[in-house]
């Protein structure tokens, strides 16, 4: 029933109001099958509002929402067996067991995972008999998780699905989101670990005031541009440094002692640094290139201060 060649989800002029706050103002982006699409945001940013307006959780106050090329609010009957969700609070009732939970969401559809193996996957069989609100935070959103892809969904958004797990959870959720995103299935998710939104997404979307402010692959977002740090006593003259770098170089020092020289870092770059450090005495400790990570792609484009 989906028209061919459509992305499982098109936004495009998002708006949601909350009295006189814009939540979401404005944003558009695509989600395409057989691809984990990464929300990152600041806290407030609109993440999850956009995320509930394509779950049908929310009606939006402009714009277009088309998800498997359907209206959420409208065709929710259609799309309910196509799409999974694991909520950030966990949508896990409180009263029942996890095995009887997951059986009873796998009931709902055609042609579900088998429960018990994916309790095992996810490291929850010896849970299967506890009570939802006896489960530790982490045992529930792991279980929260199975209930979403039990249905053997087309598309599943994520909300924050590894905040707060251990590191073998972690792990164990990126395997499957990549076994997910292999198998066709349309990844959304939402995330606040940069290396997980790297690790994991084929295009990363970051969102800002509730509008989209950079939009594209991890390696798009963080260019083949090489920096240089090196640890080194503090109060460098840097403008001094920096005479002798190519035009367009930068160089700082953040914090104490710690500095960034950023530039076309070729091999005569790294000399003249080095060249420059040797002539006034200066022994640099942890001299290294790197290339920029998205963090400080992420930090450069919504700044570093904290947001209320
Ligand atoms: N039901 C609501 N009523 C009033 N304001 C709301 C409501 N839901 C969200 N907001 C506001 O909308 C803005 C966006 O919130 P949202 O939860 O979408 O952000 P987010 O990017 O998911 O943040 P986080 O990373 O903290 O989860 C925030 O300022 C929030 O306070």
């Amino acid at each position: 029933m989906t028209p061919p060649g459509n992305a499982a989800v098109e936004l495009d002029g998002l708006v949601k109001r909350y009295g006189s706050v814009a939540a979401v103002d404005g944003l558009s982006l695509r989600a395409e099958r057989g691809a984990v699409t990464a929300l990152l945001g600041p806290n407030g940013a609109g993440k999850t509002t956009a995320v509930e307006i394509c779950e049908g959780y929310r009606q939006p106050d402009g714009g277009t929402v088309r998800v498997l090329g359907f209206d959420p609010v409208r065709d929710a009957r259609l799309l309910r067996p196509r799409v999974g969700v694991m909520l950030q609070s966990g949508g896990v009732p409180a009263q029942a067991r996890a095995g009887e939970f997951l059986r009873l969401m796998a009931a709902l559809h055609a042609n579900p995972l088998p429960p018990a193996a994916l309790l095992a996957r996810l490291g929850l069989t010896e849970h299967a008999r506890t009570p939802c609100r006896r489960l530790s935070g982490g045992q529930r959103q792991r279980l929260s998780l199975a209930a979403a892809v039990v249905g053997r969904p087309e598309l599943v958004f994520l909300d924050e699905p590894t905040a707060g797990l251990d590191p073998q959870a972690r792990h164990a959720t990126w395997e499957l989101v990549a076994e997910l995103r292999a198998s066709g299935v349309a990844v959304v998710l939402t995330t606040h670990h940069m290396e997980e939104a790297e690790r994991l997404a084929d295009h990363v979307v970051i969102v800002d005031h509730g509008r989209v402010v950079a939009a594209g692959s991890p390696t798009e977002l963080t260019g083949a541009e090489r920096q240089l740090r090196f640890r080194a006593r503090a109060g460098l003259g840097l403008d001094e440094l920096l005479a002798a770098l190519p035009l367009g170089s930068a160089a700082k020092e953040s914090p104490a002692g710690h500095y960034l020289v950023e530039g076309d870092v070729q091999p005569e770059f790294l000399a003249t640094v080095t060249t420059w450090c040797a002539s006034h005495g200066v022994l640099t400790e942890d001299l290294r290139i790197e290339r920029r990570t998205l963090e400080d792609v992420f930090l450069e484009l919504t700044g570093r201060e904290l947001r209320s």
